[in-house]
């Protein structure tokens, strides 16, 4: 069973306007609002790719509730801890430019903590677990390192799509996958990335401590993915971009579909990378019929063919 964790969930409220005026009274020409966070992506992607999971992860209050009936009226399975508080509501302006603004999130106590270590606890041999998205403020780096030591006696497969020290301290834990984008990458390595070769020697130095899949995410450049085997670099499909919030939850999620259908590394790359870019096409995230679509425009050369 593949099982996502977001411990700080959001409702993702898109606003739409022709420009956006800080300090002026500015009007949405359409405002629309999904279930959010990055394993929550990774599962609603999962479940559209036909994938059975179960989201994790901690929801209060109203908006949380949102979240529990989206992912139910979807037929995913949830495994929510309740917690006092409201989750986070994420702002997503969309005028000439994307801005965001993502909130704090709720306090969540030592006890809801320790409730949810149980369930990882409970994970098997052959399990992937998902680690997305940040920390709410009250919970810190450690516990993410806590839930992949859990893993890791369980022998369960963690993917991890999260940011700064989280990410960092992951690679110790010898993940089944990292995707950082380009800036989480160059925060990893504390350098700013500028140039292509800077990301192979990042993503190799990742292989080299054991990660065993690192997919870099490049935007609308594509995605690299390292294994220690082989360097697959992708170009991504052309087309309008309508939303890039979630293309890299969807990668992870268009990878992992591909992998539990016994894929080869270069199809599930392939997967991923259509995933990603099906959602940048998308209102919302990505369909099944998107993700078709654009397998064929995705074109993967090995490294050294590459350079
Ligand atoms: N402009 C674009 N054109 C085509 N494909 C895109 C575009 N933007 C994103 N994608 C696809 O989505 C993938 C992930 O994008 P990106 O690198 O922006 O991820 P990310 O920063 O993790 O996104 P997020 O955090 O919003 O989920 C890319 O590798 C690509 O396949
Ligand atoms: O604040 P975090 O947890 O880093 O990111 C949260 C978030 O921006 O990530 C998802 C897209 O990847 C959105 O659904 C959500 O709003």
């Amino acid at each position: 069973m593949i099982y996502t964790c977001t411990l700080n969930p959001s409702v993702d409220y898109i606003v739409e306007a022709q420009q956006i005026e800080l300090g002026k009274l500015n009007r949405a020409t359409k405002t629309s609002y999904f279930p959010g966070g990055k394993g929550i992506n990774v599962s609603r992607v999962l479940k559209r790719l036909h994938i059975h999971n179960i989201a994790l992860g901690f929801i209060g209050g109203f908006t949380g509730q949102f979240i529990a009936d989206e992912l139910k009226r979807e037929h995913i399975l949830t495994d929510f801890i309740t917690v006092p508080g409201q989750t986070r509501l994420n702002i997503k302006l969309k005028g000439e430019r994307e801005t965001e603004i993502n909130g704090e999130g709720p306090v969540i106590s030592d006890k809801h903590k320790e409730a949810l270590i149980a369930k990882i606890k409970q994970l098997k041999k052959g399990d992937i677990l998902v680690l997305g998205g940040s920390l709410p403020p009250s919970v810190d780096d450690a516990f993410y390192i806590r839930m992949m030591e859990e893993a890791k006696k369980q022998r369960v497969a963690v993917v991890v799509d999260t940011s700064g020290n989280a990410l960092k301290q992951a690679i110790a834990y010898e993940p089944f996958l990292l995707k950082p984008n380009q800036v989480e990458l160059g925060e990893l390595f504390e350098i700013d990335i500028h140039s292509r070769h800077q990301i192979i020697e990042c993503g190799k130095k990742l292989i080299d401590n054991g990660v065993q899949h690192v997919i870099v995410s490049l935007a609308g450049d594509g995605a690299i993915l390292f294994h220690k085997d082989v360097i697959l670099v992708a170009q991504a499909p052309k087309g309008t971009v309508r939303n890039s919030v979630g293309a890299g939850d969807s990668m992870v999620a268009g990878f992992l579909a591909a992998y539990v259908n016994e894929a080869t590394l270069e199809e599930a790359f392939r997967y991923s990378v259509a995933a990603g870019s099906a959602t940048a096409f998308s209102e919302d995230l990505c369909t099944e019929d998107g993700v078709h679509r654009l397998l064929s425009e995705v074109t993967i050369t090995r490294m050294e063919d590459a350079v």
